[in-house]
């Protein structure tokens, strides 16, 4: 066997292995009884579908030799009796033909619920949707989750069924074949096999080509979901022409593929086209000889094309079907890899090492050396420091020397580096980032995010409103319901005020603050800040601010070189006044 086609086989028992880790789960999970009975009903009809396919290959050739007989009998009886039988054979399996699609598609609808959820349920566990940001290896989740899912399931299933469906037609029709001729059943087989094998090898090269479509194609989509999301700024810039020749380079990199798809798509319709068109004549080729023969009637070239037609279409399933295939191994591939990267979200490395945590009531850090995700640059060395409740921290030092991600490491979001780390209990804080996170949802939604399901009524939600100094919004935006595009419709300082109200609605023990208040002007900082002292939360925040400094008891300075220093925030501002 030479390298290449065992390299493919090796390719083929990896891709078979990675379809059923997808595909296992559903037919094992607490929804397995109803999914196998289903395919069992289906797999009955397809038995039925296959009776009425047999019957009327014999109801053909009963008419067709009644016509060929009539010139000597002129009887006409026999072809209207068979007219009549193939009439009522349509009442019934007209239905039996149509609920076999509709339950086939049921079913890859409970499916696709089932799997996505499943997805779903992963991708928004350990915060996997966040680490999945700092893999290279997965781009477009959305799409794999939303489309590949999809055509995983229907796919799946269609090819299931096809397979079974050919195997009974197989078995039925080659049965019918054999009793007209064992030559007629031989020239068939090695027509159809012969086929596959071709259409295989030209079509090796589609599944990469697949591959790449789908990922291009989410490239592109992604590129206008970035301009729709940052419509303003790009307006400011007035960056249209920039944005549109990147839309455009997203939007050709789809397009050159593709035709490079549909030239290896023409490639193999040359073969495939004309080997479907040489099987008319094929039945007709090796059942003549023994008509003239006179070893059989006339009916029998009706019958033979049929039975021929099932069986040629069963044995080239591989054949027709095989575009699809590639693009379904595509897909396979890309569920695969994005079900590893689920299981193990962080991509810890082997070797490398991780900050250890421990929850407490305080806040400390012994010796703590942080690193980037991807342990490129170290951020902080040697870290140590304790808060007690009450004792609020400020972290301040240049652009890019490490304060939101030392927030990180205290969210849990970043953890590469080595030391110990000791916080409270996740619940009891409560992270305002950088950037306002305003939610897809109505006003009271973003207020009560992320515990929307509390019941809170509208006039706690108006004093909440009033104490951030947005009295008037519910009246503005249309009620407490309304749904709008928010992070475009409010101004950043009401975002970052909208953000604290959040926080004064949660009212955590401890509030991490990074530049949350850089957008308000220094009457709305102190009046926000005074309503956490009030209700003695303690803050750790991140600003470039003086001002911030009298709300807090330390300041940690970050350097740029990793070093760093703790020291009493009265301090660090007379050494700021010197
Ligand atoms: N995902 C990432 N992978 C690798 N490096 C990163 C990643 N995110 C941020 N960095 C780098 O880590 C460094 C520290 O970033 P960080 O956001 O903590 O800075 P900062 O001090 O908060 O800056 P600023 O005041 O501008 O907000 C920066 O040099 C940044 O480029």
């Amino acid at each position: 066997m030479s390298v290449a086609t065992n390299r493919q086989n090796r390719f083929d028992r990896r891709l078979w292995r990675k379809f059923w880790a997808i595909a296992k789960p559903y037919w094992f999970s607490e929804r397995k009884w109803k999914a196998r009975g289903l395919l069992l009903l289906l797999l009955l009809l397809s038995f039925a579908v296959n009776a009425i396919n047999v019957s009327i290959s014999f109801i053909f050739r009963n008419i067709d030799t009644s016509l060929a007989r009539f010139p000597q009998t002129k009887d006409a009886s026999t072809f209207w009796q068979f007219i009549f039988i193939y009439i009522g054979l349509l009442a019934i399996g007209t239905p039996i033909v149509v609920m076999f699609a509709y339950l086939r598609d049921k079913l890859g609808l409970a499916w696709r619920e089932w799997l996505t959820n499943r997805f779903l349920n992963k991708y928004m566990q350990n915060r996997a949707y966040y680490q999945l940001n700092f893999n290279g290896n997965i781009d477009n989740p959305d799409q794999r989750i939303a489309e590949d899912v999809r055509a995983f399931t229907r796919t799946s299933l269609t090819f299931l069924l096809l397979i079974l469906t050919s195997v009974i037609t197989l078995i039925s029709f080659t049965a019918v074949l054999l009793s007209i001729s064992v030559s007629l059943s031989i020239s068939l087989l090695i027509y159809a096999i012969l086929g596959t094998i071709i259409t295989a090898w030209i079509g090796q090269r589609l599944i990469s080509i697949n591959f790449d479509q789908l990922k291009k194609e989410a490239d592109f989509r992604y590129g206008l979901i970035h301009v729709r999301d940052n419509a303003e700024s790009i307006a400011f810039y007035q960056g249209e022409a920039e944005e549109s020749i990147g839309l455009r380079q997203r939007f050709l990199a789809a397009i050159r593929n593709f035709d490079l798809l549909i030239s290896w798509q023409r490639n193999l319709g040359f073969f495939t086209t004309s080997y479907n068109y040489f099987v008319y004549a094929l039945p007709y080729l090796v059942v003549a000889p023994i008509y003239f023969a006179g070893n059989t009637e006339f009916g029998t070239f009706a019958q033979a094309a049929i039975a021929f037609r099932q069986i040629f279409n069963a044995l080239s399933i591989v054949v027709d079907q095989f575009e699809n295939l590639t693009a379904f191994a595509a897909g396979v591939e890309r569920l695969s890899s994005l079900t590893n990267a689920l299981e193990n979200p962080s991509q810890v490395q082997p070797g490398s090492t991780t900050i250890d945590v421990t929850e407490a009531a305080k806040l400390a850090m012994q010796r703590v050396t942080l690193l980037t995700p991807n342990h490129q640059r170290t951020l902080v060395e040697d870290l140590s420091l304790s808060l007690e409740p009450g004792e609020g921290l400020v972290l301040v030092g240049n652009s890019g020397s490490g304060k939101s991600s030392i927030l990180r490491a205290i969210a849990g979001l970043w953890n590469a580096g080595t030391g110990h780390l000791t916080r409270p209990q996740l619940q009891e804080m409560l992270f305002l980032p950088q950037r306002p996170y305003m939610v897809l949802g109505s006003l009271r939604s973003q207020l009560l995010y992320p515990h929307t399901d509390r019941q809170i009524d509208e006039e706690q939600l108006r004093q909440i409103l009033a104490q951030v100094n947005l009295t008037d919004l519910p009246e503005r935006v249309g009620g407490f319901d309304a749904q709008l595009d928010w992070a475009n419709v409010l101004s950043l300082g009401e975002q970052q005020r909208l953000a604290f109200a959040r926080l004064l609605l949660t009212q955590p023990a401890y509030a991490i603050l990074d530049e949350a208040t850089s957008a308000l002007d220094l009457a709305n900082e102190k009046r926000l800040y005074q309503q956490l002292k009030a209700m003695e939360t303690t803050t750790i925040s991140v600003g470039h601010r003086a001002s911030l400094l009298q709300y807090h008891k330390y300041v940690l300075n970050l350097a740029e070189d990793t070093r760093w220093q703790l020291m009493l925030a009265e301090e660090y501002q007379q050494t700021q006044q010197i």
